[in-house]
């Protein structure tokens, strides 16, 4: 094997190629990529990095990192790719020289070559800025990944044979191997789906599960690419047709989302940053996915109602409320989070929200800081794996711990959620619980649980004419039939963020006892210990008296 002088600069230890390979990615991984000193200028070390023997470690690398934004891990992708091609070749080390002969001993002229060279190195410096900011918790994934033996195997491959296992699965009796049972067959395709897509194999089974192996394909393909940009028209400020016409003057290409709401814009491209323009500035509409609309348009807020968006924070929901409610009533924005307030607060007055009350509380203190509530909004916090496009951090931080204990918050605040709306409301009475998550865990489990423990609601139609029923039976546990009237929604199905609303009618504030019937001992413990907390004015005027108090004294100690 050819040793090159490394650096035009000043010479450097050659890489030592021995004894194993693993041993040489795992030193150039931890030297280029998670080095402290700055690599970008020393070609040879930039070089080497891509001598790496299998590319697509590298570019697992850069585009899983969770710091990057999916059009960043696209774009990079596209980049990465595009320099290997520039320097693929049999040695185990290249410099810059060796380019430039490379390069001579093709029929370009010089300056072609030069440029050509030069060029790829131009694409790769961004790649290699954003991998240098790798953190350590990524460096355990990219060993894991380097370690395990059917990793290197050929990505193409793997994608064939999940394709393969998929179409014999769906036809079972006639393409299977004898040999194998379907077990066999699922287990090869979920360590496939797990190590293709970059989940891990927990997470990757329990999406999996959701659907037939043909429509899990989808789904997992769907959370590869990033969502439509929308927005939502404030029609606090603004009709549709003018922001439109304002920002198609701005070089904006777009259109509305669907007939399903009368708000919604999809942004195909803009010569402006759509976050940033004078309509934006001025409130004129919010950037929003198209998913976030749903639970408010079910939970159709009538003007004048008090209503309750229990965790609110940036403020996309709470925002669209108080454009529904035209400014009138009254809107209560509470989020758990203090930091997030500051984001909502912006958002609320730059969208010339005047009925709002911003508040800080564990949504678990509800009714007890204050009930009786027209309607209530639980946009509950969640696992985000309807958001995985966005955020794919989720593939592999999301543990079963996790699905424990969100589930058991979820369940709390929606009770809670319940004992804060005043069932003799003379317009509402209703309360809408929603996640961007797509298990059911989250979702028709925690729904189910909530009709058991408050048998003084039901479940009505969302209103929406689309999304798909919710389950009402899921690998043998079967839900009140009810669940159909609930709704999912998917990436692949929809073209938007997997989501799930369900909307409840309080029909009465005594909350008759439970029958006993199929209860669950684990999700009995969820129950609010204290008993169901409801609205009382005696003990709500003490409460705020007590508060009201304490925020004067609170004042003057810091006057
Ligand atoms: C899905 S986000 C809400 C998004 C918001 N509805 C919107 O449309 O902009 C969930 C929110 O729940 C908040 N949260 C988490 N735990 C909470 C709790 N115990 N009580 C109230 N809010 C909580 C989080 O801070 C987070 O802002």
């Amino acid at each position: 094997m050819k040793n090159h002088n490394p650096s035009p600069r000043r010479s450097e230890p050659p890489l030592r190629l021995n004894p194993s390979r693993m041993e040489r990615r795992l030193h150039l991984i931890r030297s280029k990529i998670l080095g402290t000193t700055c690599l970008l200028p020393q070609t040879t070390r930039m070089t080497n990095l891509m001598m790496m023997n299998s590319p697509w470690a590298l570019i697992w690398i850069a585009t899983t990192t969770s710091k990057l934004t999916m059009m960043m891990r696209r774009s990079m992708k596209r980049m990465m790719l595009r320099t290997m091609m520039v320097f693929s070749h049999k040695s185990t080390t290249i410099s810059w020289q060796d380019l430039i002969q490379k390069q001579r001993r093709n029929n370009l002229s010089t300056k072609t070559k030069m440029m050509k060279t030069k060029e790829a190195m131009r694409m790769t410096l961004p790649s290699l800025l954003v991998l240098m900011s790798v953190n350590l918790a990524n460096w355990k994934l990219v060993r894991l990944m380097l370690e395990d033996e059917e990793d290197q195997a050929d990505i193409s491959q793997i994608n064939h044979r999940i394709k393969e296992v998929v179409n014999i699965l769906g036809n079972f009796k006639e393409l299977r191997d004898p040999a194998k049972s379907r077990q066999d067959y699922l287990d090869r395709l979920l360590k496939d789906i797990a190590t293709y897509y970059g989940y891990s194999d927990f997470l990757a089974e329990k999406l999996f599960n959701l659907f037939a192996p043909a429509e899990a394909i989808e789904f997992f393909e769907a959370n590869e690419v990033p969502r439509p940009v929308t927005i939502r028209t404030n029609t606090l400020r603004t009709r549709r047709r003018d922001l439109a016409q304002a920002l198609i003057n701005r070089g904006v290409n777009l259109e509305p989302i669907g007939k399903w709401t009368k708000v919604g814009l999809q942004v195909f491209e803009s010569q402006v940053p759509i976050g940033a323009t004078p309509e934006y500035l001025a409130g004129h509409y919010m950037l929003q996915a198209a998913s976030s609309f749903l639970p408010v348009m079910a939970l159709a807020p009538q003007e004048h109602e008090r209503v309750l968006d229990m965790a609110s924070a940036p403020g996309g929901k709470t925002t669209h409320i108080a454009a529904l409610l035209k400014n009138t009533g009254m809107v209560f924005a509470n989020d758990f989070n203090k930091d997030r307030l500051k984001s909502l607060s912006a958002n609320i007055h730059r969208l010339g929200v005047k009925n709002a009350v911003v508040c800080n509380y564990d949504g678990r203190e509800f009714p007890k800081v204050i009930g009786g509530f027209d309607r209530v909004l639980l946009d509950a916090p969640c696992s985000g794996t309807g958001v995985i496009s966005k955020d794919p951090g989720v593939k592999v931080n999301k543990t079963e711990k996790d699905f424990i204990d969100i589930p058991h918050l979820q369940k709390q605040l929606v009770l809670c959620a319940i004992d804060s709306v005043d069932a003799n409301s003379k317009t509402g009475g209703y309360i809408v619980y929603s996640t961007c998550s797509v298990t059911v865990d989250e979702n028709e489990a925690v729904v189910n649980y909530a009709l058991r423990k408050r048998p003084n609601v039901k479940l009505v139609s969302t209103g929406i004419e689309f999304g798909r029923e919710g389950f009402t039976r899921y690998r043998g546990k079967t839900f009140h039939p009810s669940l159909d009237l609930t709704r999912r929604y998917y990436p692949h199905m929809h073209n938007m963020d997997g989501f799930y609303v369900a909307k409840f009618k309080k029909f009465s504030n005594k909350i008759p006892k439970q029958t006993g019937d199929n209860v669950d001992e684990d999700e009995d413990q969820d129950a609010n210990e204290s008993g169901p907390a409801t609205f009382m004015e005696d003990e709500d005027s003490t409460i705020l008296k007590d508060s009201m108090r304490k925020l004067q004294k609170n004042r003057k100690h810091k006057k």
